[in-house]
């Protein structure tokens, strides 16, 4: 393991997860315009000030990548988040860029913190560690900085746990948290975190939307 020094000064490249089936929403669930605009395009808006690079993990074909290039998942079937990080990790050894760790965000989370990468960064001690955040009591893992050193690892994970559970994945190595607070806004408090799984997620982002200025 290797201590780092100065985390924040760490550059870190992110991905976007959108390998998922969208289910229970019935439909591409990261390209419904909110507020007018792509739930992807408001995630990719707020995530490119805090990160060096942008990428986004989905399969071929997808319909509008907004310029950022397409990674899709490098084993077959729709494994779950995990299969995303494996090629966000996979992805970023072959770029070569020097860093330390990748950020994974999801593509349903459209109002996450803007300082997630400042504070996920100060709490990594060494280049081996996963971060990941918290809010309310509930960790959200989908939302973490992932150790490149660990990609060979996940990648034999995924191909043979048979449950491929990020949560388990963590048991593996040492994976620090970082909370973040609840947004008060004129809606209700917003978990930062708030993810869109359904129609009726997606009507209360419509409302928080109105209200978020953070
Ligand atoms: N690359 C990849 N990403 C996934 C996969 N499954 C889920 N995700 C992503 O992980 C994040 C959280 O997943 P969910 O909220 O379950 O989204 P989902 O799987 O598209 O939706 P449901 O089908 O309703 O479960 C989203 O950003 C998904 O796009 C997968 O098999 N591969
Ligand atoms: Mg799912």
């Amino acid at each position: 393991m290797t201590t780092i020094a100065n985390p924040e000064e760490l550059p870190v490249p992110a991905i976007v997860l959108a390998g998922g089936r969208s289910s229970r929403m019935g439909s591409n669930k990261a390209l419904l315009p909110l507020g007018g605009v792509p739930m992807l395009r408001h995630i990719i808006d707020r995530l490119s000030p805090q990160v060096t690079s942008v990428a986004l993990n989905a399969p071929p074909g997808w319909p509008e990548s907004f310029g950022l290039p397409l990674v899709p998942d490098t084993v077959a079937g729709q494994a779950g988040p995990i299969a995303g990080i494996a090629a966000g990790l996979h992805h970023a050894l072959r770029q070569d860029t020097g860093t330390t760790h990748i950020l994974t965000v999801p593509s349903d989370s459209p109002f996450f913190p803007a300082d997630l990468v400042l504070r996920l960064h100060a709490a990594i001690k060494g280049t081996d560690e996963i971060v990941i955040a918290v809010s309310g009591g509930q960790d959200h893992p989908v939302f973490g900085l992932w150790p490149l050193s660990l990609s060979a690892d996940m990648e034999m994970f995924l191909r043979t746990d048979e449950r491929r559970r990020l949560r388990d994945f963590f048991g593996r190595h040492v994976t620090r948290e970082v909370d973040f607070p609840f947004v008060e806004t004129p809606a209700g408090p917003l978990d930062p975190f708030f993810n869109v799984n359904t129609p009726d997620d997606f009507a209360r982002a419509q409302k928080f939307l109105e209200h978020f200025h953070a």
